[in-house]
């Protein structure tokens, strides 16, 4: 599939005509934070310092925001990094005469791999785990910073660096450091709207809300979790470096309750949007100096205030405005039917058309001697043999707990056997990882659909395409900046609106999933895969919880996708739709496999009859 060749295609993107006044915009907004730059760094002190300490809190903030929205980790080490750059760059220009902009870039070096280092330990586990060990790295560096009393001055702290003047001709600009916290936070906030405007953010999401469908669909999860932690660390890292400049640096600083605070500010401002972390830190770093009374009473206050905040506006400040004016905008127009019965998708056409089929018949998957188990308990696969040939739908049946999905999940890569071989045309892949299996072919869906609820079915399908465009994850900090990257967007747009349409889901592109009925998630999910143009797919029980009507409409696009030479294992306990559609069909009990037959073999043997269909 050669999607960066696909030149016609940005006319398809919905709203792209609206491009050149977008740009227009931008340019406004631009032009906009230019002159308020100009004008802060003209300004007497106080208004620096405001804005100051607001800009370097809202860096921060948003490097929170990149892994807490985005990936949903939510790190309690933000000002461990962050002191980190503060202190280092302290310690460095006082002490030994670094010079500052040197130490820019080794501040950012060096906190980014100090994050890979603490992200490849955390991510071993998530949730709150992953924020308490994040909270310790935190802890142990603020006690560090208290009792290295000789280097870092203890609790009272180091005096910071001055900040270099501009040179000579160029001092009516007014203070440097303005203009440099300015460009810091311009650039963090380029690198995120970027992010977010590239494909690589609907990846980004289902690593956070379905990170199995993200593997499946080729993306090397952990390896992507660490390396944004990275990022993220040498954000909080340059905004440690650029606070140093502010005054006095103290472990008081960056202790956990500094953390605690950045999430607030993410919190209050918006969690997973440009803009919303900026605000936050706005509110929370001015709040003393707006509200200005008795320190006491002002704890309270906004003590009390970030609480209503955080639980009146759960979307934070931006949510609620984007609710405000979506009327004004223009939302999506509500679909119609459910599934387009009526009008199955025509043969030939679901899959791209490099996709099509190879004919000779050859084995295309394999299983010899699988065993597994989990944990200490019982095995669940006891020396499973399994022969999938190229261009047939086998079905796999068994009464619950006899270990269909546990095989579905050893053949995809979610889990590795104890004993025994897979291997997908030849190749064997049982050491492999679920993304890696992807590049071979292999695609899955999941019995409870793995997506992102907030993301659209269009979104969502063009996950699928991961690995099929070159580079979509080291050019998303660029990505709307690059002719490819406009290009690409829109061919991966178009394909996957395309192939929802093929799917029968087509009226349902542009509604965000989490609002759309059970039958066209299946159908996305479905979509999410055949738009990769995959030679297997295995489905887990594609038609639970599907109306009569949507499983005949499943029925004819699987028959459709066979029809093109697509390879289909398929868990499913509703037989009456499967046993028609198969050429093959294994019945698994208690972890073995008891027959291997066509379906007519299969419904007539007795031991069949007993174990699974109960007679
Ligand atoms: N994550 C897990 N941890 C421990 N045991 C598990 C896990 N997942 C499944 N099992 C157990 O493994 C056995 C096989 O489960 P599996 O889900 O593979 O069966 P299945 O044939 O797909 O069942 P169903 O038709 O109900 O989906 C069951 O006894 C189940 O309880």
């Amino acid at each position: 599939m050669n999607l960066t060749s696909d030149r016609q295609a940005s006319a398809a993107i919905p709203g792209s005509q609206a491009g050149s006044w977008r740009t227009v915009g931008l340019l406004a907004v631009g032009l906009a934070y230019l002159a308020a730059t100009a004008y802060v760094a003209q300004s007497d002190l106080g208004l620096q310092n405001l804005v100051l300490v607001a800009a370097v809190f809202g860096i921060l903030a948003i490097s929170l925001d990149l892994v807490a929205g985005m990936l949903g980790l939510y790190s309690l080490g933000q000002g461990g990094f962050f002191g980190i750059g503060a202190y280092a760059t302290t310690i460095l220009a006082n002490d030994y005469g670094w010079n500052v902009f040197a130490l820019l870039v080794l501040v950012l070096a060096a906190t980014g791999l100090v994050g890979v280092a603490v992200g490849a330990m955390s991510l071993r586990v998530s949730g709150l785990y992953f924020a308490i060990t994040t909270f310790i790295f935190t802890l142990v560096l603020t006690v560090l910073a208290t009792d290295m009393v000789n280097v870092t001055g203890g609790l009272q702290g180091l005096l910071g660096p001055a900040f270099p003047d501009f040179p000579g001709g160029l001092q009516w600009l007014g203070a440097p450091l303005v203009w440099c916290t300015m460009a810091g936070l311009f650039l963090s906030l380029a690198l995120v709207w970027n992010v977010r405007h590239s494909p690589f953010y609907p990846v980004l999401l289902s690593i956070r809300d379905a990170e199995p469908f993200a593997e499946a669909a080729g993306a090397r999860t952990a390896a992507i979790k660490v390396g944004v932690f990275g990022v993220s660390a040498a954000m909080a890292g340059g905004a440690g470096w650029l606070f140093s400049f502010l005054g006095v640096v103290s472990p008081g600083q960056f202790d956990w309750s500094v953390s605690l605070n950045v999430l607030v500010m993410v919190l209050i401002g918006g969690i997973n949007t440009t803009v919303g972390p900026v605000i936050g830190a706005m509110f929370v770093s001015m709040f003393p100096n707006v509200v200005n009374i008795n320190p006491w009473l002002q704890e309270i206050v906004y003590g009390a205030l970030s609480i209503l905040a955080i639980t009146l506006l759960p979307d934070g400040v931006v949510g609620v405005a984007k609710r405000l004016l979506a009327p004004l905008v223009g939302g999506s127009a509500p679909a119609s039917g459910i599934v387009a019965v009526d009008e199955p998708p025509p043969a030939a056409a679901i899959l791209p058309a490099t996709a099509l089929p190879t004919t000779p018949p050859e084995i295309i998957v394999e299983c010899r001697g699988i065993e597994f188990g989990y944990g200490l308990g019982p095995k669940v696969l006891r020396n499973v043999d399994l022969a999938v040939q190229r261009g047939h739908i086998h079905g796999l049946i068994g009464p619950n707990g006899s270990g269909k999905s546990t095989l579905a999940n050893v053949i995809s890569g979610r889990l590795t056997p104890h004993a025994g071989q897979v291997l997908v045309k030849g190749t064997r892949v049982d050491g492999m990882p679920a993304s890696s299996r992807s590049k071979l072919g292999l695609r899955r869906t999941f019995q409870a659909a793995q997506l992102v609820k907030e993301l659209t079915p269009t979104q969502n399908v063009m996950v699928g395409l991961f690995d099929r465009v070159p580079r979509i994850m080291g050019r998303a900090a660029f990505w709307p900046m690059l002719a490819s990257g406009g290009r690409d967007m829109a061919a991966m747009h178009r394909r996957s609106a395309e192939t929802l349409a093929l799917v029968g889901a087509g009226e349902w592109t542009s509604r965000q999933v989490g609002g759309v009925p059970h039958g066209i998630e299946q159908l996305t999910q479905l979509a999410s895969v055949c738009v990769a143009g995959p030679d297997v797919i295995v489905l887990d029980e594609p038609a639970t919880g599907l109306s009569a009507k949507e499983v005949k409409h499943l029925a004819t696009i699987l028959a459709n996708l066979k029809s093109q030479g697509v390879t289909m294992i398929i868990i499913e306990h509703q037989t009456r739709f499967l046993f028609p559609l198969c050429d093959r069909v294994t019945v698994l009990n208690a972890g073995e496999v008891i027959l291997t037959g066509s379906a007519d073999e299969v419904r007539a043997d007795p031991m069949v009859r007993q174990v699974y269909l109960g007679e």
